[in-house]
């Protein structure tokens, strides 16, 4: 039966992804009410600059008061879709203090303070869901806190970034600069407002510390995740890729370590073989594989960043906090209780693509496979090029196989000490096989 005291909504931020909000729950309005169970309505939209003209966005409902929209009685739920810190994070504390749910896409607010957050929503009986913060309309949050819950999740890889895949597919594809395919994706709307989040890693490391937390039942900051962005990856490291049967993506990788006792995080460029289906994810496609027990490899799929897509995962918990509203329940809540430490870097194993520029004469080779050697890295393939236009010189491309990411590191130090390496032309890890 239908509840007629609608459930009034404070939308705050009015961009890329509440503009979208907006009209999906304008347009919606009556299928949503259907599967709530009752009428949603929109109490106030918060945006900072109120004159900005806003299509499809009553002018009755702006304010730039967002303090004062969250802490109304009469709110129900509010949605942040601002972005950033703060204020974020003091509008959704007062939000709970009032009694309301929040949905959120805040990946960077949720991965530094994620636990807090949560226990505030615990202690004043409200939902705190933020499905759209983790590869935008992609279920991925909800699939792992419920309908992985009965499983044990092992491993967690996946490109979560569309701007910066954006960027490494049109660089691939198309030939385009980085800045050229950049802009593209700004106007695209996929980019953060400052792309730095994207393109260092931010974005994707903070996806990653939430995805592990959620993965492995326990909690992982954004400061627990090795980051490297992409903006290193020079065009021959992605024609030293294709060489080898490879493209270079921006991977989130959170794995259980072998004994169960920790776990580790990381956003790091790698080459992947081109028959790996995340090769093909394209544009500002995102694909996460969830490697677990009991089910195996499942692949998740989808438009992770973009305007419609972001608001379709606010939606889904929009619709999801209000059936419990009306249900007079709250929906799971954080799970961390295997308190499982995250592991530095060092310890992650993997296998690494690295090219070095040596000198073109005798013994040059068993000298620097001795310092692979020396350090326990074993090596897999080396390939030595002649380079023309160098002369004396030659290129030098290692491929290892697994080993501890501090024995690379140490190996590649010991190699720079080396007079006949003139230089470390790059270090890429490989993964997917
Ligand atoms: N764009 C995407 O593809 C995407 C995908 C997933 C998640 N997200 C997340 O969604 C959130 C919003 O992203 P966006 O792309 O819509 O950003 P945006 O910059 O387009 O929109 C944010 C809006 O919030 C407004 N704002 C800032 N401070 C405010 C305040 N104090 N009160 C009221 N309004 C305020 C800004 O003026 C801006 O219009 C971010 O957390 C982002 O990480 C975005
Ligand atoms: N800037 C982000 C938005 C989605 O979180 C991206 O490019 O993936
Ligand atoms: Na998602």
């Amino acid at each position: 039966m239908m509840r007629t005291r609608p459930l009034k909504v404070a939308l705050l931020g009015c961009g890329v992804v509440g503009s979208e909000v907006a009209r999906i729950m304008t347009t919606h309005a009556d299928d949503l009410a259907a599967r709530i169970g009752a009428p949603v309505e929109l109490a106030g939209i918060a945006v900072r600059r109120p004159d900005r003209v806003r299509e499809g966005v009553p002018a009755e409902l702006v304010t730039t008061d967002a303090m004062e929209l969250v802490k109304r009685d009469d709110v129900d739920v509010v949605i942040e879709v601002i972005g950033g810190i703060e204020p974020a994070r003091e509008l959704i504390t007062t939000a709970f203090a009032h009694g309301a749910s929040v949905v959120s896409a805040n990946k960077a607010l949720v991965a530094a303070d994620g636990a807090a957050l949560h226990a505030a929503a615990e202690r004043h009986g409200a939902d705190l869901y933020y499905e759209a913060a983790v590869a935008g309309a992609i279920p991925l949050v909800r699939p792992l806190r419920e309908s992985l819950a009965g499983d044990k999740v092992n491993r967690v890889l996946g490109i979560v970034n569309g701007t910066t895949n954006f960027i490494l597919d049109k660089m691939d594809t198309s030939g385009a600069g980085y800045s050229e395919a950049l802009d593209e994706a700004t106007a695209l709307g996929y980019a953060e407002a400052d792309p730095t989040a994207d393109v260092e890693g931010f974005d994707a490391a903070a996806k990653a510390a939430i995805l592990a937390g959620i993965a492995f039942h326990t909690r992982v900051t954004i400061d627990d995740v090795h980051r490297e962005g992409l903006t290193e990856v020079t065009a021959s490291d992605i024609a030293s890729a294709k060489r080898m049967g490879c493209t270079v993506k921006l991977l989130a990788i959170c794995e259980r370590a072998a004994d169960g006792a920790s776990v580790t995080a990381r956003v790091h460029p790698a080459m992947i073989p081109l028959s790996h289906p995340l090769a093909s994810v394209r544009e500002a496609y995102n694909a996460v594989f969830v490697e677990s027990d009991a089910a195996g490899q499942l692949m998740f799929y989808g438009p992770g960043a973009g305007g419609s897509p972001t608001a379709s995962a606010v939606l889904g918990d929009l619709v999801a906090v209000c059936r419990n509203k009306v249900a007079g329940t709250t929906g799971p809540g954080e799970s961390a209780y295997t308190q499982l430490p995250v592991s530095p870097m060092g310890e992650v194993v993997t296998r690494y693509h690295i090219s070095l520029d040596v000198a073109d004469k005798s013994g040059v080779l068993a000298q620097v496979a001795t310092v692979f050697a020396e350090h326990g890295v074993s090596i897999d393939t080396v390939r030595q090029q002649g380079r023309p236009d160098a002369d004396g010189e030659a290129s030098l491309v290692v491929v290892t196989h697994r080993a501890a990411d501090a024995a690379l590191s140490s190996t590649v130090e010991a190699l720079r000490g080396l007079d006949t390496v003139r230089g470390v032309a790059s270090i890429m890890r490989v993964e997917g096989e």
